[in-house]
């Protein structure tokens, strides 16, 4: 039967970003003749421009009836002085509470070829290789009524808002990934100040019983900032709740040698995901040919792997990575030490990994 990816490239360079994903995903299905076809809707800034919402109902449908999800990412100067409610952020997060995709899965692994270039390399005493495992439908993200108050609108609300069912289903998805794992996990939490963390602490403990053979223990996010770049190798899973996952997997980001290089999968219970890289718009570099488009790529691996069940093609996309970065293929944001640096633009990249693939995949007609 045909699958169906939904493809919502957004602004800035999530366009850039997809078209690259999407070539690579072309080329593995006709490979291996696989019937997948793509389906493109709008999202965020775009859908504001052309239908003055950043959600249009008929995104939502196309993805609720699709196998998978690939998104670029949206926002932008262009949409700074919109009102919240028709900002395009507000196309992500609904798109994310509509399909109910509660756990965000954000890996952090060091490229051994990046490490070498790193300013934080003299840190690096364990290999790094730990997931964020962000909350994604809950906090301070979702919480209502988020509104200017007072006569003169002099004050402020942010509501951080969860239930306990809402924190024990991503817990029981970071303690299941801990276990196929190095079998430890780093719950993340302000509980020495918010309600909310000490929720979060009980709940991770109710839920440990069941996991007995995951070390788990607890720690505060403002330290947790610090243990990261101290002592990266330390980590293997970390859950915690929406923004400090967003806030810590942006720094986790230096430590992988940049932005551009962090995918992730946004999951509920069944195979349907959204994949996307961490990165947003980057509207400083639109339109140059400097988004560095492995993010989106490696996310289009998990896309494979998670909702496809194609792992064989998702590990050839990420043998691919692996094997472009270690000849010094780079854009910009990429340092490399490679006597053969070679700098290269967003297609370039691309087709250096397609021939990647291409190298591996010689024996198949
Ligand atoms: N998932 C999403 O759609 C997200 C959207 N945003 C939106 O994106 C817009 C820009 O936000 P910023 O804070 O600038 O964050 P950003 O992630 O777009 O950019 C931060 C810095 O990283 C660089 N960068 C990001 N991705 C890159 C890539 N693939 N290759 C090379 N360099 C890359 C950018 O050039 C910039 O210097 C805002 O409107 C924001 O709301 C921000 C984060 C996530
Ligand atoms: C709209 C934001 C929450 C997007 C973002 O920064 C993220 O998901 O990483
Ligand atoms: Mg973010």
């Amino acid at each position: 039967m045909t699958k169906t990816i939904t493809v919502l490239p957004g602004d800035g360079i999530g366009p850039e970003v997809t078209d690259s994903a999407v070539r690579v995903l072309d080329y593995l299905f006709k490979t291996f003749h696989h019937d997948v076809r793509f389906v493109e809707e709008r999202i965020g800034g775009a859908a504001i421009d052309a239908e003055g919402i950043p959600l249009p109902q008929k995104t939502v449908d196309q993805c609720q009836a699709s196998d998978a999800i690939l998104l670029g990412a949206v926002g932008g100067p262009k949409w700074d002085r919109q009102s919240t409610n028709v900002r395009p952020e507000q196309g992500l997060l609904g798109i994310r509470k509509a399909l109910g995709l509660f756990a965000n899965i954000r890996p952090a692994k060091a490229f051994a070829s990046l490490i070498d270039a790193s300013p934080l390399k003299s840190f690096y005493v364990e290999p790094v290789d730990f997931v964020i495992v962000r909350e994604l439908t809950g906090g301070l993200y979702f919480g209502k009524p988020s509104e200017r108050r007072g006569e003169h609108k002099e004050q402020v609300v942010d509501t951080l808002a969860y239930s306990e069912h809402e924190i024990e289903r991503v817990v029981k998805k970071a303690f299941q990934m801990a276990e196929k794992r190095r079998k430890k996990l780093t719950s993340v939490d302000k509980a020495n100040v918010l309600e909310s963390s000490r929720m979060w602490r009980e709940v991770v403990n109710k839920v440990a019983s069941q996991y007995p053979n995951v070390e788990v223990n607890h720690a505060l996010v403002d330290s947790t900032a610090m243990q990261l770049i101290i002592n990266p190798g330390q980590f293997d899973v970390i859950v915690t709740e929406n923004m400090f996952g967003d806030i810590l997997s942006d720094e986790a980001s230096v430590i992988t040698g940049s932005l551009g290089m962090l995918p992730s999968a946004s999951l509920r219970t069944d195979k349907l995901g959204l994949y996307e890289p961490v990165h947003g718009s980057a509207p400083d570099i639109v339109g140059q040919g400097k988004a560095n488009p492995l993010a989106t790529i490696l996310s289009a691996a998990f896309l494979l792997r998670y909702s496809l069940d194609m792992d064989l093609e998702a590990a050839l996309i990420e043998t691919a990575v692996q094997n472009v970065l270690k000849q010094g293929y780079h854009t910009p944001d990429l340092k490399v030490s490679s006597e053969h640096a070679t700098l290269v633009n967003t297609v370039e990249m691309t087709d250096q990994v397609i021939s990647a693939i291409a190298e591996q995949t010689a024996h198949v007609h």
